[in-house]
């Protein structure tokens, strides 16, 4: 295994000039040894350049790559010592299951009695020891990607290994059980795992370390909680969470937190000047009318999700999103009530970055 570290910028193009010419705006970052990470982003962000980057399949425009703290920026794939898992099965369908899992093994001349301990051990986590002996031809598409990922979890010595959206072909309640079991593999295993995705849900699940991205940029690295408490930027606050955060112009001045000319908290150590205030819907309860410290809204629609209830609220011309409790009596649309919309919960963005 190895500390992977990027200090680079990529561009498709020969001669970038502006930003928008960047697959991936200059970054700096360091994925630990052994560490559970996600790269999420929606589709263009640069989450493959970085994957390929990192694999070897392409060599960044500028910068470079370093494998603990050789400088691998120009070796392939085969020198990093990398594993790769991509969205379809990569295996071979004349072979068993076994055979395909022992396949990188025995190109690396591991000695058999090993290779059969470990792809037994593989299979084992995988839930695959019943069809060792099966031709991956016969298998559906779910278990043939499952015998992907052991491929691709099977060398022990590997330095990190990459996964490219692995469950995209996988059915939804199996993906459910692969996505807590790659969360446990990882824990016996101590590999350093990769993880490309588009969807919040599987990236939070799988990684202690989420890498949230943005138009070639890179805007937070954090626990799955700091993405939820702390969003650092407000993207990381809209795109993680469902409903995302809500925002809010508002200013300090006279020592209050300011919204929509309603004077709502003391600033304390907040500078004066303009900000946006945000607020998880999960952190926003409905008070009665005229409650002091709170935003004056109405309630427009009320959604019974399930596990909770999703308020609608217009405050001062701005559409806000509360999460109430499943248990909490639905309040009537039209009626007017107070928002808590800064309290010890909200975050403050300038110039979309976190302040405070
Ligand atoms: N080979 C290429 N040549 C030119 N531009 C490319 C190439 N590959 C990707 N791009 C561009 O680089 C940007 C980042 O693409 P990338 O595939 O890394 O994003 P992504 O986040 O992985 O998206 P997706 O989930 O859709 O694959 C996009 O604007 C894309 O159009």
């Amino acid at each position: 295994m190895a500390r992977i570290e990027l200090d680079l910028a990529h561009s498709y193009k020969p001669n970038p000039t502006e930003d928008g010419d960047y697959a991936l705006l200059p970054l700096k970052m360091t994925f630990e040894d052994g560490g559970a990470y996600a790269l999420l982003g929606p589709s263009g962000c640069g989450k493959t350049t970085m994957l390929n980057i990192m694999s070897g399949l392409l060599v960044p425009s500028h910068g470079r790559v370093l494998f603990d703290q050789r400088d691998m920026t120009r070796a392939t794939p085969q020198q990093r010592n990398i594993a790769q898992v991509f969205q379809f099965p990569v295996i071979y369908d004349t072979m068993t299951v076994a055979e395909n899992l022992a396949f990188p093994l025995k190109n690396r001349g591991v000695p058999a009695a090993q290779i059969s301990q470990r792809v037994g051990q593989i299979a084992e986590m995988l839930e695959m020891s019943h069809q060792l002996d099966m031709r991956a031809a016969g298998l559906s598409a779910d278990q043939k990607q499952k015998i992907s990922l052991g491929r691709g979890l099977v060398r022990p010595d590997v330095a990190a290994v990459l996964f490219d959206e692995p469950l995209t072909v996988i059915d939804p309640h199996l993906k459910w059980q692969l996505r807590r079991k790659l969360k446990q593999i990882h824990h016996e295993l101590k590999l350093t795992l990769i993880y490309v995705t588009h969807d919040q849900v599987e990236a939070l699940t799988f990684a202690d370390q989420v890498v949230v991205m943005t138009r070639g940029k890179v805007v937070q690295l954090g626990t799955p909680e700091a993405l939820f408490e702390r969003p650092a930027h407000t993207f990381v606050g809209h795109f993680i969470g469902s409903p995302g955060m809500n925002f809010l112009p508002a200013n300090v001045a006279g020592g209050m937190v300011n919204v929509a000319g309603h004077a709502l908290v003391p600033a304390g150590a907040m500078a004066p000047g303009e900000f946006k205030l945000g607020i998880r819907p999960e952190y926003l309860t409905l008070q009665a009318a005229g409650t002091p410290g709170c935003l004056p809204a109405t309630v427009r629609q009320v959604q019974d999700i399930g596990t909770y209830l999703l308020v609608t609220l217009d405050a001062a011309g701005h559409t806000l999103k509360a999460r109430l409790s499943p248990d909490s009596l639905p309040p009537e649309v039209g009626t007017p009530v107070a928002l808590n919309v800064a309290n010890a919960h909200s975050c403050h963005y300038r110039d979309e970055e976190l302040i405070a």
